[in-house]
């Protein structure tokens, strides 16, 4: 999967040590990984996670911090000397460095979105490589990425990367934790990211990682969605990269899904912030999933959260799995005052400019099949 634009994603259990700390070895080594790719003519972005890591020791906290503000405090030390220790590396191969720090609502706004593309192609013309953290300072607990594979994804997703290469400490995904089950068996590669998937992947294997690959996978099903293939492995010996890009690398590969999606369906799938959720019956489910179909009253359970025409919200199905994401054409009251009508009926008992709740058009379905992926 070469592609001339690539975002490449490494962990904090990939930079830093268990006691915290930058390990300025590991840095110089990624550095040297992405000058040889930037050499060679592509546009390379890169997320790194690491601010918490290796702001902790230094503010003086013993072990990684848990509580927000203590995080909040860790990573703004810590972000500086991150972005510090990448300028000098990438210097030594006569390439500028940019840091872009962005959180979850960033990609939700369509005008700060843009603005940020804007900036990131500006930075790409220029041949600087610009190197994305989540902006964990002022990042509302809540809405928090708190990993950084979701942010890659978005990122990959933003700026429409030809592929996404998430490198961490273990070289590719197992059949189960591997730290826990020596024999587990490497999966190769992935063309349907199902349930099983999610249930062999747990969450991290150091003190400093925090996602695992469960989070990986859920980054590799949004990249996947926009049309992105996503390597999840290992890079630790000189030109491990550039195999990785070059379909050879020590991982799990993550075939691409979707054909491009339209501008506004890829807003509504993947960077829009849902702001409730509407929960369906089997038959809506089916209809949206595998007839097509536009969302109807009748086949509505109930809506939570507090939403607004025209805002984008999930769709659950009668089980809690989410189906997909759409454009409420309702108020959430509107929704609750209709659910389970025909649409007759619904028509009479509340104002709205046509009867589906969400129109194809303005839908976007994810959700997690249920077959598995193919083993090495
Ligand atoms: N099925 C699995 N296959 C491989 N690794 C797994 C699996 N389930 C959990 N893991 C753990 O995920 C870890 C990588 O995630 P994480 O610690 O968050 O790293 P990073 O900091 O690179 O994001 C591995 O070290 C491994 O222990
Ligand atoms: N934004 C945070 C990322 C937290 C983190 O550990 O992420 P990851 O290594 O991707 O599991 C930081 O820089 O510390």
């Amino acid at each position: 999967m070469t592609a001339q634009r690539i975002v490449v994603k490494i962990g904090s259990s990939s930079l830093t040590s268990d006691e915290g700390g930058l390990n300025r070895d590991k840095i110089r080594f990624v550095a040297n990984e992405l000058a040889a790719l930037h050499a060679s003519g592509m546009q390379v972005l890169l997320v790194t996670s690491g601010a918490i890591a290796a702001g902790f020791r230094r503010i003086g906290y013993r072990a990684r911090p848990k509580l927000v503000h203590e995080k909040q405090a860790a990573a703004a030390v810590g972000q500086a000397l991150l972005m510090e220790a990448y300028q000098e590396a990438f210097a030594a191969h006569g390439i500028t460095v940019a840091q872009i720090l962005l959180t979850r609502p960033d990609f939700g706004n369509r005008g700060r979105s843009q603005n940020a593309r804007r900036t990131i192609e500006e930075l790409l013309k220029q041949r600087v490589l610009p190197i994305f953290n989540e902006n964990d300072s002022v990042a509302v607990d809540e809405l928090k990425f708190s990993e950084n594979d979701t942010l890659s994804a978005l990122v990959a997703n933003l700026v429409k990367a030809g592929g996404l290469y998430i490198l961490t400490d273990m070289d590719g995904l197992y059949t189960a934790d591997p730290r826990k089950a020596p024999d587990a068996v490497k999966i190769g590669r992935v063309d349907i990211i199902s349930e099983e998937l999610y249930r062999i992947a747990s969450g991290a294997g150091s003190s400093v990682g925090t996602g695992g690959m469960r989070s990986k996978i859920e980054a590799a099903r949004i990249a996947m969605q926009g049309g992105i293939p996503t390597f999840v492995g290992r890079a630790s010996e000189p030109g491990d990269l550039l195999s990785a890009v070059q379909g050879e690398g020590k991982g799990t590969y993550f075939t691409s899904s979707l054909q491009s999606l339209s501008a506004k369906k890829h807003w509504i799938g993947f960077l829009a912030v849902p702001q409730g959720t509407i929960v369906v019956d089997a038959g809506a489910e089916t209809a949206l999933l595998r007839g097509g179909k536009s969302l109807l009253p009748a086949g509505i359970i109930r809506a939570e959260g507090d939403f607004h025409s025209g805002d984008v919200v999930e769709v659950a199905g009668p089980e809690g799995g989410i189906l997909g994401r759409g454009v409420s054409q309702y108020d959430a009251w509107q929704i609750t005052a209709v659910a389970g009508l025909g649409s007759e009926e619904a028509m009479r008992r509340v104002e709205v400019p046509r009867v589906e709740v969400i129109h194809r058009d303005e839908w976007v379905a994810t959700p997690i099949l249920k077959e598995a992926g193919s083993r090495e």
